[in-house]
């Protein structure tokens, strides 16, 4: 399993020790799962913009998360971060706060899945924000239809969820023949059911959900593929110092000058030293999103501007990495690092 913390590997961490020193340390008694499976009364509230009181409150390990318990994203952290607590938040800018605030040690961010592909919103995150990605995790996620109890399928007229989890369940929902929306995460559609005892309304989420939120499971495995799986990044205060003993991967993002062959060009850093790409994804240039040029005969010409996401497959401590990326720097308009992390090589 890929982790940057508790392995003791020698990927050492410089915010876990700093977490160390601050008595940050997780405990090992209880796991997130107990703290999942205690009924909804007694959950923890999940983190609000306004909690900046840097309570922190015990001396365990602490990961939030975007949702509700029951959340794909709070298994992942325990996968993660095993003996960790997980902390939910109502949206990713108070989980990536939560971080930068020293409220917690480390945010979940899912990224892309093998179904319905990458998460947009969550690149331009990771741009937003100054975090660093010190790890990821792959998780197989299984998506059931969820109802309040006496509910059945045919009652269904609508059935909620995270937008992912809706375009993963796409055929079975299509059968249904049910409305689809969308809200935040899985587990709050399963809380907002619940909450609400709605009686044409389901919700695709976790079989964890349906424990927390008592409800049943009208279908099991729904989602369209049984290899569903979704990537998720560890980020965190400080970066983690790379190693070359094992194997590890590297997120960058970086922009262009327009013109024919330059993504060819920029590529061919990585190919003329053998380094495998694993990942790429191009995303508008938000604060900049037209690039506006002179071709002297037809005048101004604007043309859409771009980020550029690559993960490749090498360690930052390698010098193939690194001569890789002086060579991109030498034409990219603009380069960040976003992480050196080791690879999750574990069965997802
Ligand atoms: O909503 C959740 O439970 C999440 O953690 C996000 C998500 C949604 C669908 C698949 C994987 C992760």
């Amino acid at each position: 399993m890929a982790s940057d913390h508790g392995g003791g590997g020698a990927a050492a961490d410089a915010s876990v020790n700093n977490a160390v020193g601050l008595g940050l340390r997780a405990s090992l008694e209880e796991t997130t799962a107990d703290v999942a499976c205690k009924d909804s009364q007694s959950l923890p509230r999940p983190l609000s913009i306004s909690d900046a009181s840097g309570s922190v409150n015990g001396s365990r390990f602490r990961v939030a998360y975007q949702g509700l318990p029951g959340a794909y994203s709070e298994a992942a952290a325990a996968k993660a971060y095993p003996n960790c607590e997980a902390v939910p938040c109502e949206q990713f800018d108070t989980a990536f706060d939560a971080v930068e605030r020293w409220l917690v040690d480390r945010a979940v961010l899912p990224i892309e899945n093998s179904l319905g592909g990458s998460i947009h919103r969550n690149y331009d995150l990771l741009l937003r924000h100054n975090l660093h990605i010190v790890g990821e995790v792959k998780y197989a996620v299984r998506h059931c239809l969820l109802a309040n109890p006496g509910v059945k399928k045919e009652d269904l007229k609508r059935v909620l969820s995270h937008p992912q989890a809706l375009a993963q369940c796409e055929t079975t929902l299509a059968k249904l023949g049910v409305v689809r929306e969308s809200v935040d995460d899985t587990a709050g559609a399963a809380n907002f059911i619940a909450a609400h005892k709605l009686q044409d309304a389901g919700a695709v989420a976790s079989s964890l959900a349906a424990e927390i939120y008592g409800l049943d499971i009208l279908a099991r495995d729904i989602q369209d593929d049984s290899d569903n799986i979704t990537r998720f990044l560890m980020l965190a205060r400080e970066p983690i110092i790379p190693v070359i003993d094992r194997p590890f991967k590297t997120s960058i993002v970086f922009s262009l000058e327009e013109g024919p062959g330059v993504l060819f060009k920029a590529l061919a850093v990585f190919a003329l030293r053998d380094i495998n790409l694993t990942k790429i994804e191009s995303r508008p240039r938000k604060n900049k999103p037209l690039r506006i040029t002179d071709d002297g005969s037809n005048g101004p010409l604007k043309y859409f501007d771009y980020l550029f996401y690559v993960d490749f497959e090498a360690s930052m401590a390698s010098h193939n990495a690194q001569n890789a990326l002086r060579h991109l720097k030498e034409f990219a308009t603009f380069l960040k690092v976003l992480g050196s992390y080791p690879r999750d090589m574990s069965e997802a």
